[in-house]
């Protein structure tokens, strides 16, 4: 089944500094959905307020039409993945594998190198290596949405592409929403790409109006 997600009516200021203000977002099953902009323009504000997690009064947030406010209490509609570390590092692979419904040999069908860590803790992994459990983790398991906060800055190239795979085929039963500075592969892989420039969302044709809204200085 298909499902539909909006965002819309966002407001958000810290003291007298206006973040957000005119933003509009659209994400659909079998989509993904790209967010750009500048360091510090509000794309992770803009996520933890769709997750529920950063209260503010005016928003909405509407799932099939019909709003939600709290995602993070509803895994089962939205899944996130935050810029830190989530999962506690004194669980194993194994553990974590099944707390998330996933199985192991799927993962390891893109990531071979990572069978020797199934009954290790997630301690033991390099920092790039918990992230990649991580993402998967949430990419992988089901949801009807999920939102990734910069999943390909911390991975090494040929893992970037094994994300971008995953994200490929799991799109066919969910919703994704990505932002990551590494724009070349956000474009490759969003089927629509929003800038957010002065707290508006900007729904972007292609490269060159990166160029025009002060993303990049060339394409
Ligand atoms: N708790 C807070 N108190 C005050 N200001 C905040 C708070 N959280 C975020 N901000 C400000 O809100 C703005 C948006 O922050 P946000 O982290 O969403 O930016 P971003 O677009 O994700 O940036 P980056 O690309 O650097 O990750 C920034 O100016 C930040 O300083």
């Amino acid at each position: 089944m298909n499902h539909s997600l909006e965002v819309d009516s966002i407001i958000l200021e810290f003291g007298t500094k206006r973040v957000l203000q005119d933003i509009y977002l659209k994400n659909a099953t079998g989509e993904v959905t790209g967010i750009l902009g500048r360091n510090g323009c509000g794309k992770t504000c803009l996520m933890n307020i769709i997750y529920g997690e950063l209260k503010i009064i005016d928003k909405s947030v509407r799932v099939d039409g019909k709003a939600i406010f709290d995602g993070y209490r509803n895994p089962e509609i939205l899944k996130y993945l935050p810029q830190v570390h989530f999962i506690p590092k004194s669980l194993t692979l194994k553990r974590i594998f099944k707390d998330f419904n996933l199985s192991f040999s799927r993962f390891i069908e893109y990531f071979p190198e990572f069978e020797k860590y199934h009954h290790s803790k997630l301690r033991k992994l390099s920092s790039g290596e918990k992230r990649i459990v991580e993402i998967y983790s949430i990419v992988a398991s089901k949801t009807r949405f999920c939102m990734l906060d910069e999943p390909f800055s911390q991975v090494m190239p040929v893992h970037v592409e094994s994300i971008k795979s995953i994200i490929n085929k799991e799109k066919e039963n969910k919703g994704i929403i990505i932002t990551d500075h590494l724009y070349e592969h956000i474009i490759d892989v969003c089927d629509q790409v929003y800038v957010i420039v002065n707290g508006k969302t900007y729904l972007t044709q292609d490269k060159s109006d990166l160029v025009k809204l002060g993303y990049i200085s060339k394409t």
